[in-house]
């Protein structure tokens, strides 16, 4: 049997296809109010399907949040496998959003959970967190890569509230984050169109806080929309060369806010979409 394409090969092409928006499936509280639904397992269910039925059909990769649907139990997880497998089936890749990180052995559990061949809820990729230390993410880099699959790694978030613990500077000066995206750039090492593994990097930083030019893989870069970061912001922190190539502007509630009319909101992702198509095309 051939191995599985490789998850930044699938990501490159659906880039290519559908630009570059990461449409996040954030089913708040508040957002399901909004939408005139019960804040329960049959409003999530209405608000989750609904929202993946549009927003898979028009972006290259969803990203649901695993904490908005395990608020609702074993059937808040029912509706997040079924989100998964209507994302696919409208032609989205699944970055499932469930920033997980714990010593190698127990990460192999999760690794089982999401990204290895044969996953219980398969995604094409997760958010991890480094903060055990980066080697403890590295066999599941390895498996999910076996299987087709991806990582993105928290590297400098977008909240306030990071910057103390991820700029921190270690012995040979690099800042925390810095070191993480080191990492991640030497298991991409050589790896063509984008690699594998991913960093996540907020659209609310400092221009040239990261040197993001050796990582060879995409960057996952939350904080565009409704925490205030703009396409001027994302032009201004990585760069027209990097933007063409692998930057993913994620963007949830200032997407969602637009439904629950399936109209209302394909328009609000395609103007979202087309305002980011701006500096793509003039990056090239
Ligand atoms: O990993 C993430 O997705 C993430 C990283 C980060 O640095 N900042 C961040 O906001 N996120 C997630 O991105 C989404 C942002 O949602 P909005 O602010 O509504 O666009 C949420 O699901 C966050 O959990």
């Amino acid at each position: 049997m051939s191995a599985p394409e490789r998850f930044g090969a699938r990501l490159a092409k659906a880039i290519s296809a559908r630009g570059p928006l990461c449409a996040g499936i954030d089913p708040h509280p508040g957002l399901l109010e909004a939408w005139g639904l019960p804040v329960d397992a049959s409003g999530l269910e209405r608000f989750a399907l609904g929202a993946t039925e549009v927003l898979a059909a028009e972006t290259a990769i969803v990203k649901p949040q695993s904490a908005f649907f395990e608020a609702f139990g074993a059937a808040g997880v029912a509706v997040l496998e079924r989100v998964v497998a209507l994302a696919r089936d409208a032609g989205a890749l699944v970055l499932l959003d469930v920033k997980r990180g714990d010593i190698g052995s127990t990460m192999a559990a999760y690794t089982a959970a999401y990204v290895a061949g044969g996953a219980a809820i398969a995604a094409d990729a997760i958010t991890v967190s480094p903060y055990l230390g980066f080697g403890s993410l590295e066999q599941c880099v390895a498996t999910g890569r076996e299987a087709g699959r991806g990582v993105f790694v928290l590297a400098r978030t977008s909240n306030p509230e990071a910057h103390a613990l991820q700029s921190a500077k270690l012995p040979d000066g690099r800042t925390v984050a810095q070191s993480v995206v080191d990492a991640a750039a030497a298991l991409n090492a050589g790896a063509g169109p984008l690699g594998d593994v991913g960093v996540v990097a907020g659209a609310t930083i400092a221009p040239g806080e990261l040197d993001l030019t050796a990582l060879n893989g995409p960057v996952l870069a939350p904080g565009f929309g409704a925490q205030g970061a703009t396409v001027a912001d994302l032009r201004a922190v990585f760069g027209d060369a990097l933007l063409a190539k692998g930057v993913l502007p994620a963007s949830s509630r200032d997407i969602l806010r637009h439904g629950p009319d399936a109209a209302a909101l394909r328009t609000a992702v395609r103007a979202t979409r087309e305002l980011l198509a701006g500096p793509q095309e003039n990056g090239q």
